[in-house]
């Protein structure tokens, strides 16, 4: 939880071992924000959710405030089980819950502001039953104006406020509550309803406070402003009136981990440069973490990832294993004959499936060119732009590869797919709104592919404007008009004294930058060969229908089914047992995809091996070394017998 500091900020940061443990049968009730570190409106928001808990500090016995971060690897399963799928995203969490619950979704709509969130909570605590009620929130329902009167001229050990004001005023509720740790006083809250009983009182504005010595006798408050805060001020410093002791409160645990001090070592990188560990890193938070937030996936959802994956399986320009896994992932998906889809097969299939088969993903974040000077800035998000930008230059460079594919005559393929992709499955709601927005403007303008680069550049430039100075932009990487003159001299004109773009030399400019040429696989996970980086030339070369057949293809070899496959698998058999014969078509959709795709892993000059190929070596390589031994010892032994009998010494 980087935005937030456990310890430093007045708030509860939990994480995927607290939080359960927190909420589950808790003395008080929480109000709980879902956020992602690389989500620019969390970072946004996070000065108005730190004032919030600053403000309600003093609530805490009856009303908790929490943040889990979503973008830390160790919550993303969390988060999942919550069914969290945009951030920020606000829970609240009645008191003694005696269930796994994923809260609720309270008055969702409403604004964000520090007043509005406030009374939301107050309204929240008054929604309890009389038995879940926290114990240490008091009644906060107004009282008769009898039964003030009947307080007056008693003693009493206590001294007794009673904030007078309209029924539509939360200040009586904020008094009340921000006095709930203080001993020796008592606030109730009366309307102003009684019209006699305040003139009595010489009550003539409201809100007001009345007060009720313990002697018995009472008067007015006079004080300057009849505020919330001018009211708790007052109360908290009448003589007597002190902090309770530390409560007993279930606090959960106290984070070990300083999580916010954690910074990572810094990757010297070449900005004219795209790395493949920022692309690669993008595409496993993009499959394991932001789809995963979707249990299944169907109708349009699911419409909108196979066409990204068919699209990704063409056009991204990825090592072998990479390339491969999300054309088995496409074949798979084109196969299955199912509307509707656990997204947990996708993933067993990407993270289990696959992987035996030698075509993996990586599963770290390596951020290189996306890297932010603080951890909780730049990241996916940047990615995600890189990714989308690469692909509507692979598309402008390779138009050959989306042939066969039904989006070989659309010059908006991407834009339109990713426009989708934002809607559906994007985190940050707010920015995907944005993005439609100018979407629904000018995408269907878009003519040829070189314009849907070009397209794309100029949004993300309008994006960049939008965002100059906001708490989300990494002072180190300024959010400006890209490229700049030192990146592409050329791309900078001036017409009249004033700045504008050269569009020819920009659409060069991204064509190189974006193309995959231009890839560095420096901190890129696992061993590169020349192989692999030559996969995008071997595409290219098939786009051109040269016929130059990889070395080692080894296509029409079959290999042992059962040894491939996972038998065990929970997820095909829930799809095998909840959905019949159908679904058994969809077990040998994935069975023949990856036999199909299982492709050389390995490769010796210029011949590939598979991990099969590779295991079956090395037992015919013991094999027939034990085999040479025996045969050693065995002759050996004859010929010692052979000496013994025959060679006589003469005497
Ligand atoms: C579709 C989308 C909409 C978003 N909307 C919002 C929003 O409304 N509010 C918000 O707070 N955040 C939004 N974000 C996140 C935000 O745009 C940044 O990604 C984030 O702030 C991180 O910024 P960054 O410095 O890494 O640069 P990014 O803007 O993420 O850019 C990444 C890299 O792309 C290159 N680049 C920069 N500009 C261009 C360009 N014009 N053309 C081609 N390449 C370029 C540069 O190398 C840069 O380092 C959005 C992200 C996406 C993908």
């Amino acid at each position: 939880a980087r935005l937030y500091r456990p310890g430093e900020d007045p708030l509860t940061v939990l994480e995927a071992g607290t939080v359960r443990r927190a909420l589950l049968n808790s003395s008080a009730a929480w109000v709980l924000q879902f956020y992602s570190s690389s989500c620019g409106h969390c970072i946004g928001f996070a000065p108005t959710w730190r004032a919030l808990a600053g403000d309600v500090r003093d609530w805490e016995p009856a009303i908790r405030i929490g943040v889990l971060d979503c973008g830390e690897e160790e919550n993303y399963e969390t988060c999942k089980e919550y069914g969290i799928l945009y951030y920020p995203t606000f829970r609240y969490f009645k008191a003694f819950t005696k269930q796994f619950t994923t809260g609720e979704n309270y008055k969702a709509g409403s604004d964000r502001e520090l007043q509005t969130v406030r009374q939301m909570m107050i309204d929240f605590l008054q929604n309890h039953s009389q038995e879940s009620r926290p114990p240490a929130c008091p009644p906060l329902d107004p009282i008769p104006s009898s039964e003030i009167a009947s307080l007056f001229d008693k003693t009493s050990h206590h001294y007794t406020a009673i904030v007078v004001e309209s029924s539509n005023s939360y200040v009586g509720r904020e008094v009340i509550l921000d006095l709930i740790q203080y001993e020796n006083i008592m606030v109730k809250r009366v309307l102003n309803s009684d019209k006699a009983f305040l003139e009595k009182l010489g009550i003539t504005s409201i809100p007001s406070c009345y007060l009720i010595y313990p002697n018995g006798s009472h008067g007015l408050i006079n004080i300057l402003k009849p505020l919330r805060s001018f009211f708790s001020s007052y109360l908290k410093s009448l003589p007597g009136v002190r902090r309770k002791l530390v409560s007993q409160l279930p606090l959960p645990k106290k984070q070990s981990k300083q999580e916010g001090t954690e910074i990572k070592a810094w990757k010297e990188f070449d900005k004219a440069k795209l790395y493949m560990a920022d692309l690669e890193s993008g595409l496993h938070y993009l499959l394991r973490v932001e789809l995963a937030t979707h249990k299944t996936l169907e109708g349009a959802e699911l419409k909108t990832f196979k066409d990204f994956v068919t699209v990704l399986s063409k056009l991204f320009p990825g090592r072998q294993p990479v390339v491969k896994l999300l054309e088995t992932l496409q074949e798979w998906l084109v196969s299955l004959p199912l509307d509707k889809i656990p997204y947990d097969a996708i993933l067993d299939l990407v993270n289990n499936k696959m992987r035996i088969s030698g075509i993996f993903l990586t599963n770290h974040i390596q951020w290189v060119g996306c890297q932010g000077s603080k951890p909780e800035l730049r990241g996916y998000t940047c990615s995600l732009w890189k990714l989308f930008h690469t692909l509507t230059v692979q598309a402008a460079v390779r138009p050959k590869a989306l042939i066969n594919t039904g989006f070989e005559d659309n010059p908006q393929v991407v834009l339109q797919i990713m426009r989708r992709y934002i809607q559906h499955f994007f985190g940050c709601k707010a920015c995907a709104q944005h993005f439609e927005e100018m979407a629904k403007e000018s995408m269907e303008s878009v003519k040829t592919l070189d314009k849907a680069v070009l397209w794309l550049w100029e949004k993300h430039n309008v994006v960049n404007d939008r965002l100059a100075g906001d708490p989300s932009e990494d002072p180190k990487f300024p959010k400006v008009q890209w490229p700049t003159p030192d990146l592409c001299p050329e791309c900078h004109d001036e017409i009249k004294g004033l700045h504008s773009w050269n569009e020819v030399q920009v659409l060069q400019f991204l064509k190189h930058h974006y193309h995959h040429e231009n890839i560095l696989y420096k901190y890129a996970e696992g061993q590169v060969n020349a192989n692999e980086i030559e996969l995008g030339d071997v595409r290219e070369r098939k786009d051109k229908n040269l016929p130059k057949k990889m070395s080692g293809d080894k296509e029409d070899k079959i290999l042992d089914q059962q040894n491939m496959l996972d038998s065990k698998s929970k997820v095909l058999d829930k799809l095998i047992t909840n959905n019949g014969p159908v679904k058994d078509r969809g077990k040998n959709a994935i069975e023949s995809v990856i036999h199909k795709e299982t492709k050389p892993s390995v490769s010796f000059l210029g011949i590939g091996f598979s991990n099969i190929d590779m295991s079956l070596c090395v037992v015919l390589y013991v094999a027939s070394s034990l085999f040479l031994m025996i045969m050693y010892f065995f002759f050996r032994m004859r010929s010692k017998r052979w000496k013994v009998r025959y060679y006589r010494p003469a005497v």
